[in-house]
């Protein structure tokens, strides 16, 4: 039988992550952050996802003004992203994404706390993100991704309710996008 580890070492060594709440690692969730977990209806023809509806109060779709879609190539982050007014109501409904959300305000119970998203094909979910809370997307599939985003205010070229924070700048937001394969 070969030495046996000792028990002092094995201490000294990292803890596995564990997903208190499936596709979703962080301390808790950010406040005012909604997640819900879509139903996905398959059949031999393929499969249907409801991605939103008007009357489900929760999530606030009557805030929203437009949709747009936005695709990603694989690996590629998009963010961070900050509205100081505009809500976001996001979708991944191709592909696999790691949404990562940072919050930015200082009255908040959560301020500081890092959510990390997993959301698409394989885990389809709706995400509605208040101002104040800094998100990036990456895509984390071998394929195209697209997220669906219906924000609560109309695109404005001229007054851009949005300011951006370099993904691999730390200084703001302490987030390492590297993938944790430990
Ligand atoms: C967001 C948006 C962009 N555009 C145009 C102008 C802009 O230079 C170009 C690319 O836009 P963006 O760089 O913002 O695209 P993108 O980086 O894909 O970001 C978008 O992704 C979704 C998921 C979000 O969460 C939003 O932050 C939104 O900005 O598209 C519109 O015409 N209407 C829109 O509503």
């Amino acid at each position: 039988m070969g030495s046996v580890l000792s028990m002092e070492d094995f201490d000294r060594m990292e803890r596995p992550r564990i997903q208190g709440r499936p596709s979703f690692y962080g301390e808790t969730l950010i406040k005012d952050v909604v997640i819900k977990e879509l139903s996905l209806f398959a059949d031999e023809r393929g499969f249907l996802v409801e991605i939103m509806r008007s009357d489900d109060d929760e999530m606030k779709p009557l805030n929203i003004k437009q949709a747009i879609a936005s695709y990603s190539y694989p690996g590629m982050i998009k963010g961070w992203h900050l509205h100081s007014e505009q809500e976001d109501y996001l979708v991944c409904v191709t592909g696999m994404v790691k949404l990562v959300l940072y919050d930015y305000r200082e009255d908040s119970e959560t301020y500081k706390v890092i959510n990390e998203i997993f959301m698409g094909e394989k885990h389809p979910r709706a995400v509605y993100i208040p101002p104040g809370i800094f998100h990036g997307i990456k895509n984390i599939g071998h394929e195209m991704s697209v997220v669906i985003g219906m924000p609560s205010l109309f695109y404005d070229p001229e007054n851009v309710d949005e300011r951006r924070v370099n993904p691999l700048d730390k200084d703001i937001v302490p987030y390492d996008w590297d993938c944790k394969m430990e």
